[in-house]
């Protein structure tokens, strides 16, 4: 999946993955992770996800990693909010209260600029990518977060022959076999959501689910 790919869908409005509320999964198991008012929650390929604007309600700051400009200026237009631009090597960082996007490659962004996350949000960022993607994903953003990190991972699981992704189906197996070397997994909770998502019905999808996870940190 290269750049070009969701660069095209930012530029061309096909950003259906958006979501016109926070995600209830996100909403409904957050407040276990007991992550303090004020520490900084990492958004891996935030595309101008909402659920970094209830994750900011709870008192978090928000670090937002995502390739387009295009979606990290609409976040702000949206909000009416003219953020501080200013640029590191790892890319362009817009500013503005709670938020801080940075435009570039989360498979790029340096161990240091995570430093200060106590948090990560995963939701449609794993399962964005296909699998070489997801294994470089994981040994690359992930590895590079803090000790004593935690947060949620959300995924969505299908039949893999009955559509193409993205969204990739990524079942629980996958998310131990990539993360529980460096990070306690837990499963929070699985839902069936076939019948709210009629656009996989119409591609011939037979079961889709989705799952959340607890991660924390146990090694760097
Ligand atoms: C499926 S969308 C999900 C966006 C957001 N998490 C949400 O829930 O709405 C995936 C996003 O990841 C961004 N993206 C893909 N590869 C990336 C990378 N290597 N670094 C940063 N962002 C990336 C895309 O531009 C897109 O906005």
């Amino acid at each position: 999946m290269e750049p070009s790919f969701w660069h095209d869908r930012w530029e061309s409005n096909r950003i259906g993955f958006h979501r016109d509320a926070p995600l209830p999964l996100l909403t409904a198991h957050w407040r276990s992770l007991a992550l303090p008012a004020g520490s900084c929650v990492c958004v891996p390929l935030c595309g101008k996800s909402l659920d970094m604007v209830w994750l900011a309600e709870q008192g978090h700051r928000v670090l937002g990693i995502e390739l387009s400009t295009r979606a990290v200026t609409q976040f702000f237009d949206e909000r009416g909010l003219a953020p501080r631009v200013h640029t590191s090597a790892a890319g362009t960082h817009y500013v503005s209260g709670p938020w801080e996007l940075l435009v570039g490659d989360a498979f790029a962004v340096p161990a240091a600029l995570l430093a200060d996350c106590a948090g990560v949000y995963d939701r449609a960022a794993l399962i964005a990518l296909p699998p070489q993607l997801r294994a470089t994903y994981a040994a690359t953003t992930w590895a590079r977060l803090p000790a004593q990190c935690r947060g949620l991972l959300v995924t969505l699981e299908y039949p893999q022959h009955e559509k193409s992704g993205p969204p990739f189906p990524v079942a629980e197996d996958e998310v131990r076999a990539r993360f529980e070397a460096q990070w306690t997994v837990a499963l929070l909770e699985r839902r069936d959501i076939i019948a709210s998502e009629p656009s996989f019905q119409a591609e011939g999808v037979s079961a889709l689910s989705t799952a959340v996870y607890r991660v924390a940190r146990t090694a760097r």
